[in-house]
Parts: C-alpha cells; structure tokens; sequence
C-alpha cells in the first residue's frame, strides 16, 4: 500500500479548485522547464490533493505551448499518482450535450506540434497506449460525477486536434462520420501519453460546452457560448472534484491495471549505452526503472 496523492489538471475555465485544507501555492522546478504554473497543494477528506491550471492563471498558454512534458514530470516529482484531467470539449453525439460529461476511455492523436515522450536518443522506452486511461480512475471519476448530479456518460473518444483555430466542417464531419470520435479537444495529447511513460494513473473528464460544427442546428462553433457553457461545467467540475477524496482514499493499493508500472520492460537502451543526460533528467518520471 502507498499513499494516495491526488493531482487534478484543470482545463479552460479551471484555474483554482477550492476546499482545500493548507492550500498552498507552490513553485516546482523540473528538468523539462517550467510547469504552466505553480501547483496548489493540500489535503482534503484525509488525502493529499495538487491542482494545476493547464493553461495557466490567466491563461497563457495556448494548447500547444502547454509544457506537457514539465506539467506530468512535476506532478510526478511531487509524489502525485493519480492525474484527473478535467477538459472542455466540443461533442460529435446528438445525446452528449454540452453540460454533460464524458469519461474518455479513447484518444486519436492529430496533434503535430509539440514533444510526445521524456524518452528520446540514449534512453529509448516503448509504452503501451493501447488502453490510455485507467479504468480504477476513470469508475471514481464516473461515480463522483454521478453522485454530483451531473449527466455523465461513460466511455468516448477524444479527438486531439492541434489548434488554436477550431476545426473545419469538412474535419468535423470526418471526425464524427469516418472516424467515430465522440468528443473533441486540443490538449489531452500528449498529456495522456506522458502520463504513461511517468507511470501514472490517469482519468480525462470531457465537460461537453458545444457541438463543434458538424450539427446542422448549432451552427459553427462560438467562442462566447463555450465560455458561457463553460462557467456552468466548471462549478460542477469543482463539485465532481471534491468527492474524489473519499471515493479512492488515503490508502492506494496498486493499479490492478497496471498503470504504475507502464515502465517494466519498456526501456529497451542498454545500461551502458544510456546517456547519462538524459538519464538524470528522467529521475523523476522513470528512476525506479534506472
Ligand atoms: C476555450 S475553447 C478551446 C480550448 O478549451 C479546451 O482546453 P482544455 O482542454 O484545457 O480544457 C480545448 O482543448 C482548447 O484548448
Ligand atoms: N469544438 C471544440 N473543438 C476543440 N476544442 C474544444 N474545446 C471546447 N470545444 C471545442
């Protein structure tokens, strides 16, 4: 048994969650640059909780400059292991409405831009993706939402789109029809992946906010009705939150899935051809495994 220490990164709309006991700010540095932001740390209902803003208090980041890589290293570097991701989505399904939720169990990854493993020459590791969120999460993630009485569906899949702009009708309609995603977003990936190879437990809760531009009745997406929607998800985003505590306990036994433990035999690089800069710089994420 361990200790659970429960991280929630909150998405646009996200910036604080509150409740917390001891809540402090605090500044995290990592080998992979700055976090999007410090973390807000405290306990609530007995367990240790750290909140991060995805984009930055103020958003400041765009999808593409979020250091995905310094965000999950620091998380990790914390003690963290359990990650809730907690995202604002368009829908491609008539029946996810905005102000549902959706608990991704799926990605497709079309994000182009940005650095997708803490591996690379002198350290080279191949993770399983196959099935990227855990299951343990993602049931305390559905039950709290449930029991916060929010409309919450169970399963989907996450297109991950590069952004900034939102996507085209021509793309929308082959997301939804050709490629049968379900919910659309731009920041899931790489997030989920490098959450992996850190082997963390991760859960991503989809706050439905529009029907991007597929839907003949809602015309294309409006930057002004998603922040409207998205004041009313993020009240309940705060109130799904709050009851993971007491759902998973301060008491963590291992990932029956195996998330914690993504890194055995994924380190293919020999001992003694590992470079040792690269080496120290994964001390966080992987130094059980070196
Ligand atoms: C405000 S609409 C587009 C913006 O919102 C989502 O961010 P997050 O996933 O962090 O909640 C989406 O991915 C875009 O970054
Ligand atoms: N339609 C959409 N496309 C991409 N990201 C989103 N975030 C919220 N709505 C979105």
């Amino acid at each position: 048994m361990t200790n659970t220490k429960i991280a929630v990164i909150g998405g646009s709309g996200i910036y604080d969650i509150n409740g917390l006991q001891n809540p402090d700010w605090v500044t995290v540095e990592t080998p992979w640059g700055a976090p999007s932001d410090q973390v807000l740390t405290g306990s609530l209902d007995g367990v240790e909780m750290v909140f991060l803003p995805r984009h930055g208090r103020g958003h400041v980041h765009t999808p593409t400059s979020v250091p995905y890589r310094a965000n999950i290293d620091a998380l990790k570097r914390l003690g963290c292991t359990d990650v809730i991701s907690v995202s604002a989505c368009g829908s491609f399904r008539e029946e996810m409405a905005p102000g549902d939720f959706v608990i991704v169990d799926q990605f497709i990854d079309r994000t182009m831009a940005r650095e997708k493993s803490f591996f690379g020459p002198g350290c080279v590791a191949h993770v399983s993706v196959a099935h990227p969120t855990c299951p343990r999460l993602s049931d305390a993630c559905e039950t709290a939402a449930r029991d916060a009485g929010i409309n919450v569906h169970r399963g989907g899949t996450y297109l991950a789109m590069e952004g900034p702009q939102f996507s085209t009708l021509a793309e929308s309609k082959m997301y939804r029809e050709s490629w049968g995603a379900d919910v659309i977003g731009m920041t899931n990936m790489p997030e989920a992946k490098l959450a992996r190879e850190a082997e963390l437990c991760y859960a991503s809760v989809a706050m439905i906010t529009d029907y991007d531009s597929w839907h003949p009745e809602h015309g294309e997406v409006d930057v002004t009705q998603i922040i409207a929607t998205l004041m009313g998800n993020a009240d309940k985003g705060r109130s799904m939150v709050a009851r993971l505590p007491a759902l998973l306990g301060a008491e963590r036994a291992p990932c029956p899935h195996g998330c914690d433990r993504a890194l055995e035999f994924a380190i293919l690089t020999q001992p003694d051809a590992r470079d040792p800069g690269l080496v120290a710089k994964l001390d966080a994420v992987a130094g059980r495994m070196l």
